[in-house]
């Protein structure tokens, strides 16, 4: 199946996924110079019940914490979007080094690791539903920059001995996403895709221009996590990302000036 290794990465995911080669593919390299402020956009709105938190998985891509989402508790709205999106899962990306993990880049520039909180628009009757439509996911991204230990980051880190392999699975209640967001919601929007097979156009992207801060010891718990099911060949879960896209004439707007 894909991965991120030298014969399943993102340059072959085209092989089996087509609409790696779309029109509206993410991620993107957000150039702030060519994104303007659009007095339109909404403030974002998220509001997230701890009580819907599950648990935590490795999938043997990355790692997600799972919530919830039979009743609007804990959703995503205003921003660019219309209408109610519930919060499905959150997970992340990152590099082998520092010096990359993001599938977003700011004029060229990697961070070490990228946050997704992904939403599905409630319009539809699941996240599978929504999946399939131009307007039925919408994925809010977080930079991680190298700087003083999070805290709130360290609570999700400190689960992941638990679930080291691909398939392993602990229980992760209790948990607010809230304390993983900066303190700005200045954002980014475009419209592109999932980032990970299958590729599908249905996400409106919201990147953050705040990051929050990692440090490289959490960097390292990251990189902790394997790919692999215990017993296969041990390999690293890292450079789990997929390189910025071409643009294709997509416009990208800022919620600030
Ligand atoms: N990296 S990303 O674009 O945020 C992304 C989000 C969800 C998925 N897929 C997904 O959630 N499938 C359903 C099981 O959770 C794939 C990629
Ligand atoms: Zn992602």
């Amino acid at each position: 199946g894909w991965g991120y290794g030298p014969t399943n990465g993102p340059d072959t995911w085209g092989e089996g996924f087509p609409i790696a080669n779309g029109p509206r593919q993410s991620p993107i390299d957000v150039i702030p110079g060519q994104a303007p402020y659009d007095p339109a956009l909404k403030p974002l709105k998220l509001k997230y019940d701890p009580a819907t938190s599950q648990g935590i998985l490795n999938n043997g891509h990355s790692f997600q914490v799972d919530f919830v989402d039979d009743a609007d508790k804990s959703t995503l709205t205003g921003g660019p979007i219309s209408g109610t999106y519930r919060l499905r899962q959150f997970h992340f990306h990152w590099g082998a080094s520092d010096d990359r993990g993001s599938e977003h880049t700011v004029e060229g520039v990697k961070f070490p690791c990228e946050l997704h909180l992904v939403h599905w628009n409630t319009k539809y009757p699941s996240f599978g539903e929504a999946a399939s439509q131009p307007d039925g996911l919408a994925v809010v991204g977080v930079f991680l920059k190298i700087g003083a230990a999070n805290p709130s980051l360290q609570k999700v880190l400190d689960a992941v001995d638990s679930i080291k392999f691909k398939g392993n699975q602990a229980p992760f209640p209790g948990f607010d996403p809230k304390i993983l967001l900066p303190s700005s919601l200045d954002y980014w929007t475009y419209d592109g895709s999932l980032t990970t097979p299958p590729l599908l156009e249905s996400v409106t992207w919201i990147v953050l221009k705040q990051p929050i801060s990692v440090s490289p010891t959490q960097m390292a718990k990251f990189r902790s996590l394997m790919f692999s099911g215990e017993g296969d060949a041990t390999c690293c879960m890292q450079d789990n990302y997929r390189p910025p896209q071409p643009l294709k004439g997509r416009k990208v707007r800022a919620s600030f000036k």
